[in-house]
């Protein structure tokens, strides 16, 4: 092949053999191509919608399978990874052998052997000197398609002499039939070695696994250097003011980043380093149900040729039916960033963030739509990660359902979360950046807070008008809440007008209380830990 390419014989390094023909690199053209192509059967072959943008399903796993995600335990990982079966946090790092890894290992490989391969080189991390240079190897092109999206391409400059520094081999097609002799969860697995460098996929074909796997390698990697590494969406006003938008899966990352107002850094996921804040991807990964045009502009129209949505219903005449959630909630779309208008160029990143923003989607109807928080505040409320986990995105998640989910993303920490914790303190302080508590949840309506609502609030929160606003201390919690705020419904910005009577938001609340205590526990058994108790809510 052309310089520019790979051999087969550069695969045989992975134990992949006799590959009869590899697409390197290949273009948005050719890719439509290919996931096109009549040929294709099952879960390869993507539908043209009106937009242009082709449409696929990714077959059973339509969301993340986490009881399903193991990393190899060795020298490098035995005393630095945050393991699932040691101290009192519960998490979704499970060990794997040496010897599984290498079967794991030997079967994607096989699955890979003799195939017509798509590679696609790319990075995740927007600078240089913390970005990986990642090699995806997948026998499926709409899978090429979407790490294509969410990843920054290189230039050719950069790809010549590019020597990966993780490889993702997707064996999505293949499956592990000795897990029960393995001791695994099933005959799926997404399995990470952090000193090869290497990442598994088997079963699965949800392509989110490797977007939020190489998230997992960057909170590895980048917190050990000082970097903070942020389940977060980013963006900056004309006044180079950075915000930043931490929340687990649905609760708003995505949709409040895009603001027309505002350029956009990224909406997942983000490092903060000496210089500022940077995006690890090049693309989104939005959410499609009930999308609208009326709602969300700037998403809809993202939505066309080069877009890759997955598991939404098609109609006979090439339309989307948005609010069909048949096949799951978790219907999504991924496009290059470039796709949004306002958006940070060439490089998507800015500099240090004033405005650190936690949104928290409370099942419960307790907490206040915004509270400001007080630094000690913060670091509780980014430890406890209270939320909730919304429908579709991990397997067997269907209501919304409470957690704690530690720095608003445990399912992708590689290391205890006191160490997000610190560093991010130490960042937020350097920058002096104030934080705030979102809840775009529910209330005591019994109803999710609205979008117009949420944005009004985002809006006092980064033009600084709540700085300034009247507030009151809401009771348990003892967080400052604002009484008025510009374009807000003032009836909902205190919870307990919400409800019939305001004792039935402190039954509530006193629940709520008691689990975040309980919760809290885990990291009372250092002093830096007991001394954030008091900043949570007291029974
Ligand atoms: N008050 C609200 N704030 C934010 N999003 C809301 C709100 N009410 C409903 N939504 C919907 O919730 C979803 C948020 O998803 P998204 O922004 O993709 O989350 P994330 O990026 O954090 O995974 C969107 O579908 C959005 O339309
Ligand atoms: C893609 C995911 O999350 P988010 O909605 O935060 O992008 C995920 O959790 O698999
Ligand atoms: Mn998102």
């Amino acid at each position: 092949m052309a310089s520019n390419g790979i051999t087969s014989h550069d695969l045989l390094g992975y134990g992949i053999t006799d590959s009869s023909e590899i697409i390197y690199n290949p273009d948005y053209a050719l890719l439509f191509q290919e996931e096109t192509a009549p040929s294709l059967e099952g879960f390869e072959r993507g539908t043209v919608t009106q937009s242009g943008a082709v449409a696929v399903d990714t077959g059973i796993f339509t969301g993340r399978s986490p009881k399903d995600k193991y990393i190899v335990r060795d020298d490098l990982t035995r005393d630095t990874l945050w393991w699932s079966d040691q101290g009192k946090g519960n998490n979704d790092n499970h060990p794997l052998s040496q010897e599984t890894w290498s079967e794991l290992k030997r079967l994607v490989a096989h699955q890979l052997s003799g195939k017509r391969l798509f590679v696609v080189d790319a990075f995740c991390g927007a600078n240089p000197d913390s970005r990986l240079k990642v090699r995806f190897i997948t026998e499926v092109a709409w899978q090429a398609h979407f790490v294509k999206n969410m990843f920054i391409t290189p230039s050719d400059g950069e790809l010549a002499g590019f020597t990966p520094d993780f490889v993702v081999m997707n064996g999505s097609k293949c499956t592990n039939p000795r897990w029960q002799e393995h001791g695994l969860n099933s005959e799926n697995f997404v399995a990470f070695n952090l000193t090869e460098g290497v990442q598994l996929i088997g079963g699965t074909w949800y392509g989110g696994e490797m977007k939020k796997g190489l998230f997992s390698v960057m909170n590895y990697l980048l917190p050990l250097k000082g970097i903070a590494s942020m389940h977060c969406s980013a963006n900056v006003g004309n006044d180079d003011d950075v915000a930043v938008f931490f929340g687990l899966s649905g609760t708003g990352k995505t949709t409040l980043s895009t603001d027309p107002h505002r350029r956009l850094i990224g909406d997942d996921e983000h490092g903060w380093d000496d210089d500022g804040v940077f995006n690890f991807e090049g693309g989104c990964y939005a959410k499609t149900i009930r999308l609208s045009e009326a709602a969300e502009p700037e998403i809809f129209k993202a939505i066309r040729r080069d877009a890759l949505l997955e598991n939404v219903v098609v109609r006979a005449d090439g339309s989307v039916d948005y609010d069909d959630g048949s096949k799951t909630e978790n219907t999504r779309v991924s496009y290059p960033i470039h796709h949004i208008d306002n958006i940070v160029k060439p490089v998507s990143k800015a500099g240090h963030a004033s405005r650190v923003i936690f949104l928290t989607a409370d099942a419960f109807g307790v907490l206040p739509p915004v509270a400001c928080l007080s630094v000690e505040q913060a670091q509780y409320h980014f430890l406890s990660g209270f939320t909730a986990k919304l429908a579709g995105t991990e397997r067997g998640v269907t209501t919304p359902l409470p957690t704690f989910s530690a720095c608003f993303g445990a399912a992708f920490l590689s290391l205890h979360p006191t160490q997000y914790a610190q560093v991010l303190a130490k960042r937020m302080n350097s920058a002096g950046a104030r934080a705030y508590l979102v809840n775009t949840g529910w209330n005591g309506s019994g109803k999710r807070i609205s979008l117009k609502d949420t944005r009004a609030i985002i809006n006092a929160i980064l033009s600084g008008e709540i700085d300034d606003a009247p507030a009151v201390t809401l009771p348990i919690f003892n967080l400052q809440i604002p009484t008025g705020l510009s374009g807000v419904d003032s009836q909902i910005l205190d919870p307990r007008l919400t409800y019939p009577s305001a004792a039935q938001w402190q039954e509530k609340a006193q629940d709520l209380a008691k689990r975040f205590i309980n919760n809290f526990d885990k990291y009372t058994d250092t002093p830096a830990g007991q001394a954030l108790v008091q900043a949570g809510p007291v029974r």
